[in-house]
């Protein structure tokens, strides 16, 4: 896949499938769609290009608050995954007031025309241009808009996702995604208490603009030097301690390496219990083992 910015000299010689989103998280919706752009491209023997913008078009309408920028995926994973759905060509456009303000007229002639496209692909709910138009079919290319998916609750949706992960409903938010969700961070040091409690935790800074599950405990998969590795990890302020920090920390079962600075993800699978203040280590202790029991078997 070719990573490019969009700009007004950008030129595509051969004829190609475009998919217009944001796709934040590229959920099991998402994937409907560029299945559905897949086949399409496979008869056509065409590629798949993606025009899509590096932050949620919100920022351009609304009063900034933080977590206006928070994502599902990291932008590596983001890409990552629009790879492994089958896009060829990923372009980036910044969703500007100038972007915003164009008719849907005006975004047809100088964004998709440039993509050559024999067909876009479009969700049931996408609008183009400032009059908020449904892009329609016309001699130069026909357009495919794939209806939504739903399950038992109504759309899969992203901010359905955004909800169970704020929530800590991490099982609900991978069966909606189709895949794990995941952290990345790095190693550093905590005040060295985990080893006195038999666990040691590799405590971890987080630089990605990311939804970080609630506050509780959970049973994780942990992604380091292409292994995966069972483990457990806790959110929170450590309440025993009354820690003024947050702190995102891991225990890897069956593992004694020490790996301050290093990068690691974590795929959370599924949700065990709240943090908890316990009165002393010793109970602490005795509730980790049970979660250990829990992680293990999970
Ligand atoms: C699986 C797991 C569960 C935990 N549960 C709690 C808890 O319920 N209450 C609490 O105060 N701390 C809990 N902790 C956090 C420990 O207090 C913390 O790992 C320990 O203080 C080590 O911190 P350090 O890395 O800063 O040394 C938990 C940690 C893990 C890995
Ligand atoms: N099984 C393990 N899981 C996580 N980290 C481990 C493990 N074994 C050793 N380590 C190392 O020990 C460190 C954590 O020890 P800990 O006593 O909790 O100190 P800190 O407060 O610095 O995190 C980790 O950062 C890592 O380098």
């Amino acid at each position: 896949m070719e990573v490019l910015e969009f700009n007004e000299n950008l030129k595509f010689d051969e004829n190609l499938i475009l998919v217009l989103g944001y796709f934040d998280g590229l959920h099991r919706g998402h994937q409907a769609l560029f299945k559905q752009a897949r086949e399409i491209a496979s008869v056509l023997n065409l590629k798949i290009a993606v025009l899509t913008f590096p932050e949620k078009p919100t920022i351009a309408f609304q009063k900034f608050e933080p977590d206006l920028l928070l994502k599902l995926t990291s932008d590596d994973k983001r890409a990552k995954l629009f790879a492994e759905n089958g896009v060829d060509y990923l372009v980036f456009q910044d969703f500007t007031s100038k972007f915003a303000h164009q008719t849907s007229a005006e975004f047809t002639q100088n964004f998709v025309k440039k993509f050559n496209p024999k067909v876009v692909v479009t969700g049931f709910d996408y609008t183009t241009g400032s009059d908020m138009k449904n892009l329609k079919s016309s001699d130069d290319f026909k357009v495919v808009i794939v209806p939504e998916l739903a399950d038992k609750v109504g759309k899969i949706s992203s901010t359905r996702i955004r909800d169970a992960v704020k929530a800590g409903n991490v099982a609900k938010a991978n069966e909606l995604l189709g895949y794990a969700y995941e952290t990345r961070g790095r190693v550093v040091h905590g005040f060295a208490r985990g080893r006195q409690l038999g666990y040691p935790t590799a405590n971890l800074v987080i630089k990605d603009y990311v939804h970080i599950p609630a506050a509780g405990v959970y049973t994780v998969d942990v992604a380091i030097n292409q292994k995966i590795l069972r483990g457990f990890a806790s959110i929170g302020y450590n309440d025993t301690f009354n820690n003024k920090e947050k702190t995102i920390e891991v225990h890897i079962f069956d593992f004694s390496e020490e790996i301050y600075g290093e990068e690691l993800t974590i795929l959370w699978l599924d949700k065990i219990r709240d943090m908890i203040k316990f009165d002393g280590i010793d109970s602490l202790i005795a509730q980790m083992k049970s979660d250990e029991t829990t992680a293990r078997n999970w």
